[in-house]
């Protein structure tokens, strides 16, 4: 009977490999002893191939980029998914991100547009509201804020603005801005970007002035055109269209926040194009810049700097401000504490810029990087980012079927942001909705209890927390006691309610627009869903 070749191997190895020699058969094996043996070698001879296969399999998977992890960024709409998305980028496609720094000068200079629009709001004689969080479906449950003195902060009345309608007519140039600004985002595709799109609507038919806040549009771009996409290997950002469920409608009169479907090139658009951005000579290799061009948009923010930085810091601004309970250095997209900086004629976005700049996500937005050391090596990241409105979450369901790992963001600092609903218990709700899902079971899920920064500040500025949670009774107002009692919340509403009771669960506390603090999670993360999906991926 010929030997099996294996046994060869054995045997020529066992004269020079002490292990081996000592694996030799015992001296003096029966027949059956030897028959026993062969059978468990033979066995284990099997066993070995096999695992060699998986890894030829799983080496030539990575190597046609069969070998993937995809993470769904979830939350309510500004938990921080978009920013978060960001920092992945910072961080493993620097390149790209560093590409697109120019364009996000045209959202940074929207939003501080709108916070100058807000304070003229709030200094308005009229009774007006003061609040752009469309989101929020009032029908659903979730507790009203009532102020501690019992009164909704709006009828409050108190500190008049002697210069009320100075600023009014001073700051005006900015309301045409702010058009052409949403104009320039919105009709990037088109050759000339001066051109209104026909079906872009106007401020409720104020062409012209201070809207009193309720009926700015959101920008809504149809869908159906060319992905965008950076020139950039291995990693890339673009607009996932293949599975997105949303409307394609192109008008949208409830919003005030400028909303840029996902579809659309305004980065590209915004940051290269334009003459004016070409070099002088061929080469000279002298770059004429965007503020030698009159009609960029700087120069009317720029004209307008004296203005804004008088308006922030008039006393009897503060004082209006306070008591109607505006705390704009809370809100998103807040750049009124570095006005000469932002709207200097060179001003060139930083990181940190880019990071809180807001720009509501509509649609799905999909990054693809991967990492070419360490363990993870060879394998494909694809972080998908949706909108979190509510009109927005119907797009999520689709992602859930093939999804490794979720991120979910909970902004912890919004317990007393909006005075109609508390923006936490909808963030509760909605994790409930998810840590439920038996779609969901066997995904890896990761909390982020976001927005700590902001949270602290709160709380440091004396907001009390018991005064809008009433459960959180008497307990310390301080941020240990109450970042605790949050993550607690959280977690027994996963204990509770996951269908998978082995799944662990990773909370951490966090602030995603701080690069340092958040990188360190990042790979702390990226290290426990791979660990999670081991068994998925064929990677051990
Ligand atoms: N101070 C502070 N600001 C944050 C933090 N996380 C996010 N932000 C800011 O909050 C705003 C909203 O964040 P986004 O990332 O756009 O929120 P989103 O979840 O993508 O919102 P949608 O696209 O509407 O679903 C941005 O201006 C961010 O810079 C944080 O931890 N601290
Ligand atoms: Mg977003």
């Amino acid at each position: 009977m010929e030997k099996p070749r294996y046994q060869e191997t054995f045997r020529a190895r066992a004269s020079s490999d002490p292990l081996s020699a000592a694996l030799a058969p015992p001296p003096g094996e029966t027949l059956e002893q030897k028959e026993l043996r062969l059978k468990a070698e033979a066995e284990a001879k099997r066993i070995s191939d096999g695992i060699d296969d998986m890894i030829r399999q799983e080496r030539h998977d990575r190597k046609r980029g069969r070998a993937e992890v995809k993470v769904l960024l979830l939350g309510q709409s500004e938990s921080g998914k978009s920013t978060t998305l960001k920092q992945f980028q910072l961080l493993h496609s620097p390149a790209a991100f560093h590409a697109e720094r120019l364009a996000w000068r045209a959202v940074i200079y929207l939003n501080l547009v709108k916070s100058i629009r807000r304070i003229i709001e709030a200094l308005s004689p009229e009774p007006n509201d003061v609040d752009d969080h469309d989101d929020i479906d009032s029908t659903e449950t979730a507790s009203i804020i009532i102020s501690s003195n019992g009164r909704p902060p709006s009828a409050i009345s108190g500190t008049k603005v002697s210069n009320y309608e100075r600023y009014r007519e001073r700051l005006e140039p900015l309301v045409e801005l702010e058009d052409r600004l949403i104009r320039l985002l919105s009709s990037a595709e088109e050759d000339e970007a001066t051109h209104l799109p026909p079906s872009l609507p106007v401020h409720n038919g104020h062409t012209n002035g201070w809207s009193n806040g309720r009926n700015l549009p959101a920008i809504v771009i149809p869908q159906g055109k060319p992905p965008y996409s950076l020139p950039v290997s291995p990693s890339s950002t673009t607009p996932s269209t293949n599975r997105s469920t949303q409307s394609t409608s192109n008008l949208s009169t409830k919003g005030k926040e400028v909303v840029i479907q996902a579809t659309t090139n305004w980065k590209k658009a915004f940051a290269l194009g334009g003459k004016s951005k070409s070099p002088k000579t061929a080469h000279s290799g002298e770059i004429e810049g965007w503020w030698e061009d009159p009609d960029d948009p700087v120069h009317a923010l720029h004209a307008s700097a004296p203005a804004m930085l008088e308006l922030w810091r008039d006393p009897q601004v503060t004082a209006r401000l306070r008591e109607k309970r505006l705390r704009l250095e809370e809100s998103s997209g807040f750049y009124l504490d570095e006005i000469p900086r932002i709207t200097a004629k060179m001003y060139i976005p930083t990181d940190e810029d880019i990071l809180k700049a807001r720009l509501k996500t509509m649609g799905v937005v999909e990054h693809t990087f991967s990492i070419p050391s360490g363990t993870n090596r060879g394998v494909r990241w694809k972080i998908y980012d949706v909108g979190g409105a509510r009109n927005q979450r119907q797009a999520w369901a689709p992602y859930f079927e093939d999804v490794n790992a979720i991120i979910f963001l909970a902004p912890i600092s919004v317990f007393d942001q909006d005075p109609r609903i508390n923006r936490l218990e909808d963030s509760l709700l909605l994790w409930r909705s998810v840590v439920s899902n038996k779609l969901l079971a066997g995904v890896s899920i990761v909390l982020f209890l976001n927005k700590c920064d902001l949270l602290q500040a709160k709380l440091d500025a004396g907001v009390r927390l018991s005064h809008h949670m009433i459960s959180y009774g008497d307990r310390p107002n301080d941020y240990s006691s109450v970042s605790k009692y949050f993550r607690n919340k959280f977690g027994v509403l996963h204990h509770s309610y996951s269908p998978n009771k082995d799944r662990e669960l990773y909370i951490h506390f966090t602030a995603v627009t701080d690069t340092r603090r958040t990188s360190t999670i990042i790979s702390s993360v990226r290290d426990i869903i791979v660990k999670g999906n081991l068994r998925d991926l064929r990677l051990a």
